[in-house]
Parts: C-alpha cells; sequence; structure tokens
C-alpha cells in the first residue's frame, strides 16, 4: 500500500515507522531541519521495545511524491489551512485522508446525522479551506493513544509504554479502505482498529487531552509529576468528569471511567504536545482541543466549571505566548 505521512513530527514520525515495519510503500511530508535529517539518515522512533529505522521517501514537496492510497496527515490542527495548500499532488481519484490529530476534527459534523448534520466549525477549518482540498468523501478520522516528541531531527521518541491507533469513517461504515489502513499499521506492529462510531473515540482521547493540557500547560511539567498532587490529580478527575458530561450530551459513549483515564495519564513522563508547542513557539490547537469542545457544552446547557478556568487559563498563556489569536484562525 502506498502511503504518505504528512507533517511525519512526533505522532507522523511515530505512524510512518510503524507503517516502514509493516512494509508500506512509505513516503513522509516534512520539512526544515528533520526533513534534512531524514533524508541524509533516515528516520529513527525510538519505542520501548528499541528503536524503529526507515528510510522513507521524504520531501516538502507533494509533487515529489505524487498520488497515494492513503495519506496520512499528523500535522498540527492550526497546519491545516497549509495542508490544504499543499496536498493536492498526494490525491488521486480514490485516496482516502486520515486525520490523525487530538481534539474535535473539522469534519465532526460530517455525515453525522440529525439536526447537526453539515454543522462547520469554522475555528478548525477556516475559509472551507481543508474541505475543498480534501473533500469529506475521501476522509477518515482517526485518534492516537502515543506519547511522543522530536528528540531530535529525525530521531522520534515514544514515551507511552503502549500504544494504539483508531481509525473510522465519518458514517461508521466499515469500508474496505479503512480496514486496509489499519492492516498496514498492524502488519507494523501498532494496534489498530476501525470503529463504527469514531466521534466516541474522539470525545475518549479529547478527555486526556481536557486534563493534562491545562494543567500542564500551568506547571510546564510533564504529567506524571504534575499529577503526582492529590490536588491537581483531584482537579484532574473533575475535568474529565465534566468532559464526559459533554461526551454524553453530543450522544457519545466513553467506555473508561475518569479515574481509569487519570490513573493511565499519570503513568507517563511525557509532556503534552500542546506544552510542547508552547515551549517550542508554535502555534498551539486551543480550538480544537479546548475552545469548540467547551462551546459545544454551552450550547447543550452543560456546566463545566473546572474546564472553563483551565481552559481560560491555558487560553491566556496562549495568547501571551503570540502562539494563539481569539477569535481567529490559529497563528500558522
Ligand atoms: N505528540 C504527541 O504525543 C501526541 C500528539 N497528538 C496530536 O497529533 C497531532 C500532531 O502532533 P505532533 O506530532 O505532536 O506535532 P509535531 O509538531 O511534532 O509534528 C507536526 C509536524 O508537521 C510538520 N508540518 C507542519 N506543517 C507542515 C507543512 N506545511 N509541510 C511539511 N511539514 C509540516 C511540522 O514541521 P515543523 O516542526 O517544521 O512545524 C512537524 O514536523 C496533533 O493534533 C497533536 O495534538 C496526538 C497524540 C499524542
Ligand atoms: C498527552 C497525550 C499523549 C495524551 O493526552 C497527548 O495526546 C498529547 O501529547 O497531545
Amino acid at each position: 500500500m502506498k502511503v504518505c505521512v504528512y507533517g511525519a513530527g512526533a505522532i507522523g514520525g511515530y505512524l510512518a515507522g510503524r507503517l516502514a515495519k509493516g512494509g508500506a510503500e512509505l513516503s513522509v511530508v516534512a520539512r526544515g531541519p528533520h526533513l534534512d535529517a531524514i533524508r541524509a539518515e533516515g528516520l529513527t522512533v525510538r519505542t520501548a521495545e528499541g528503536a524503529l529505522h526507515s528510510r522513507p521517501a521524504a520531501s516538502d514537496r507533494p509533487a515529489d511524491l505524487g498520488p497515494q492510497d492513503a495519506v496520512v496527515v499528523c500535522t498540527k490542527v492550526p497546519a491545516l489551512p497549509d495542508v490544504a495548500e499543499g496536498i493536492g499532488p498526494l490525491l488521486g481519484p480514490g485516496t482516502a485522508v486520515a486525520f490523525v490529530t487530538n481534539g474535535i476534527p473539522w469534519w465532526y459534523f460530517d455525515r453525522h446525522g440529525g439536526e447537526a448534520e453539515g454543522t462547520r466549525l469554522p475555528e478548525l477549518d477556516p475559509g472551507d479551506n481543508i474541505r475543498r482540498a480534501v473533500g469529506v468523501e475521501r476522509t477518515l478520522g482517526g485518534v492516537v493513544y502515543a506519547a511522543c516528541s522530536v528528540a531530535s531531527p529525525g530521531v522520534v521518541e515514544v514515551s507511552s509504554r503502549t500504544t494504539k491507533l483508531i481509525l473510522g469513517e465519518p458514517d461508521g461504515e466499515r469500508s474496505p479502505r479503512a480496514v486496509a489502513l489499519a492492516t498496514a499499521f498492524k502488519a507494523g506492529s501498532l494496534p489498530c482498529s476501525v470503529s463504527p462510531d469514531i466521534r466516541s473515540e474522539v470525545w475518549g482521547k479529547l478527555l486526556n487531552n481536557l486534563a493534562n493540557g491545562p494543567l500542564c500547560l500551568l506547571t510546564r511539567r510533564n504529567i506524571r509529576d504534575t499529577f503526582a498532587d492529590p490536588v491537581v490529580n483531584e482537579a484532574a478527575l473533575r475535568a474529565v468528569e465534566e468532559g464526559l458530561a459533554i461526551a454524553r450530551a453530543m450522544g457519545r459513549q466513553v467506555s473508561s471511567t475518569a479515574q481509569e483515564r487519570i490513573a493511565l495519564s499519570a503513568q507517563i513522563p511525557h509532556k503534552p504536545s500542546i506544552l510542547q508547542d508552547l515551549e517550542l513557539g508554535r502555534p498551539m490547537e486551543i480550538d480544537a482541543l479546548f475552545t469548540v469542545p467547551l462551546r459545544l457544552a454551552r450550547g447543550r446547557g452543560v456546566p463545566t466549571p473546572t474546564l472553563s478556568l483551565l481552559v481560560a487559563l491555558a487560553t491566556q498563556a496562549a495568547e501571551a505566548a503570540g502562539l494563539y489569536r481569539r477569535g481567529g484562525p490559529g497563528i500558522a
């Protein structure tokens, strides 16, 4: 299977390493020193079970890589307008595009059904650029559990012991293209399933980001250290409980409890990607992770006293750093 990972940073680099291990015909879109290193030395992914090393075709010009069976988009959400501009040459008539990003995805209300069908989320796809460039008909959702960072150009570090990927069609169909992509990941020893309800999976993962993102932005420490304080742990639990209430109000079922989620997160010595962004001066995913979920909560009358405070503080931190602009598209 011919697969291109668009944005082979922390998560994209990890997924690329798995695809390469599974024998996919792999290419990556990357840029800057990371691209130079991948071209010169290949891509190295350090996992708990050892290193994965691969030599994918790599470019910052998608036209060099040509049409794909599948594209896996792993940039940060504020970079999606750039992806919209660049992705065209990777798309053939049957190309599937999986968006493996945190937070509420731009396509959330597409093929959703009911009154909310087709509701746009302009913060996440300003000007409908990604919708026009990719189209909902090509789109797959993706939810990834893995704690990753780029340790140095060309080298990705995975700090979670277990990882998994969940793919899903917006309409819940178990489509041959979703199954084929999942099979390519599984061939690289990454547990990967196709969900009939990818939106519930989106909410499940988002609960983690809602709890650890704002708190770690305040402490500037990794999740394990941040959650070691019982007072903070208690606040994280309240944040997840509120997130669960929003998910339920959205008609979604999340299988694990708040306690289980916090207990798992509390083991990981990982700085959440949104804190990595703050520290490295990169545009922050405030809208996908925080603003949009809280807007959905308000629209459904779900009280979120803990989350509202945490998100207000996180938003101020991002604004003060010049890495987020309220009420507008992310700063790309
Ligand atoms: N890191 C983690 O542990 C986890 C992250 N996630 C989610 O996964 C998504 C990706 O996050 P993460 O991997 O951490 O982010 P990274 O910033 O590490 O990776 C994104 C990569 O995309 C590259 N990129 C952006 N725009 C372009 C472009 N136009 N052309 C070429 N390359 C481009 C970036 O390059 P550059 O660095 O030059 O900007 C970077 O290498 C986010 O939605 C995040 O929330 C989900 C689970 C865990
Ligand atoms: C912290 C983690 C791994 C889980 O919430 C994550 O999703 C991130 O770093 O963005």
